[in-house]
């Protein structure tokens, strides 16, 4: 059967969709898009079919999926769809995570065929994992790709479960204080901050001010700002990254799971 390839990602700071696109690229095969990012983009309704294979990739917060995907991806139709969840975490860990994301997906309809954790800078801290995912990682990324296409067209691709890390109940949603990054001089009103910012927390008549309550510390703005301008001074993101800086400075490898490896372990 011709397969169709879509790539379905939210990604504020832009690792999760260096991933994705080089899972993509690993597979052969061309593709398209569904950038959650945006708001604009989360109230689409994807639809999916038997011809198709989607890429799921999500960023972890707090070793699960973030809350705001949560109806955008439960409003998915993909019966009878292949997927591949795939998390992309800080160098902390992913908890249950990934677990979340394929139970969401098959929930869906989808039948998961291979799943993946992979590194990206931390979004508090660049810090822990500085620059990554690096040419090592987008490389195991395009040859994972390369090597679920490989069992996909083999004789040897099994029915059995797919078997991936996490437990239930799935590590429970700490609830989050409201804050917002701070705006120091150096601003120069460029607006990029606000047009990249996931939830529109950001006014656009007055780019130093956001709404905390809106605000899912996503950190884009500061990651994107070309002027530094922006920064947590809050106390629980800026002890926190003191404390990854401190715990999470070791380099932690992409993990992958398909069907024939759980096989394997059986
Ligand atoms: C609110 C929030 C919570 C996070 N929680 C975790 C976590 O539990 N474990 C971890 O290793 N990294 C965590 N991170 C770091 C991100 O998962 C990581 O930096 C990821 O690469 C960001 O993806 P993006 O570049 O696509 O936005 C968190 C980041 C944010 C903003």
């Amino acid at each position: 059967m011709a397969r169709k390839l879509t790539l379905i990602y939210f990604s504020p700071t832009g690792t999760t969709r260096k991933i994705v696109t080089a899972i993509a690229e690993g597979t052969g095969l061309e593709y398209d898009s569904a950038d959650l990012t945006m708001p604009s983009a989360r109230s689409q309704t994807l639809a999916f079919g038997p011809e198709d294979i989607i890429i799921a990739g999500v960023p972890v917060y707090g070793g699960r999926v973030p809350s705001l995907l949560l109806e955008c991806l439960g409003s998915i139709q993909a019966e009878g769809a292949l997927a591949i969840p795939v998390v992309v975490y800080g160098n902390r860990h992913y908890d249950d995570s990934l677990l979340e994301l394929k139970d969401i997906l098959e929930a869906k309809g989808a039948a998961c065929i291979a799943a993946a954790a992979f590194i990206g800078e931390h979004s508090y801290t660049r810090k822990v994992a500085f620059d990554r995912p690096d040419t090592e990682d987008l490389e195991s990324a395009r040859q994972f790709g390369y090597e679920v296409m490989r069992l996909l067209n083999s004789d040897i691709f099994s029915n059995i479960e797919l078997n991936v890390p996490g437990k239930l109940p799935y590590k429970e949603r700490k609830p989050a204080k409201p804050a917002s990054p701070v705006t120091s001089d150096a601003c120069i009103e460029c607006g990029i901050c606000a047009r990249a910012c996931p939830t529109g927390a950001i006014d656009f008549k007055d780019f130093r001010t956001s709404d905390p309550t809106l605000c899912i510390k996503c950190c884009s703005c500061i990651k994107k700002c070309p002027t530094d301008a922006k920064s947590f001074t809050d106390d629980t993101v800026a002890n926190f990254a003191v404390w990854l800086e401190a715990n999470c400075s070791d380099r932690k490898l992409p993990e992958f799971f398909t069907r024939e490896s759980a096989q394997k372990v059986t």
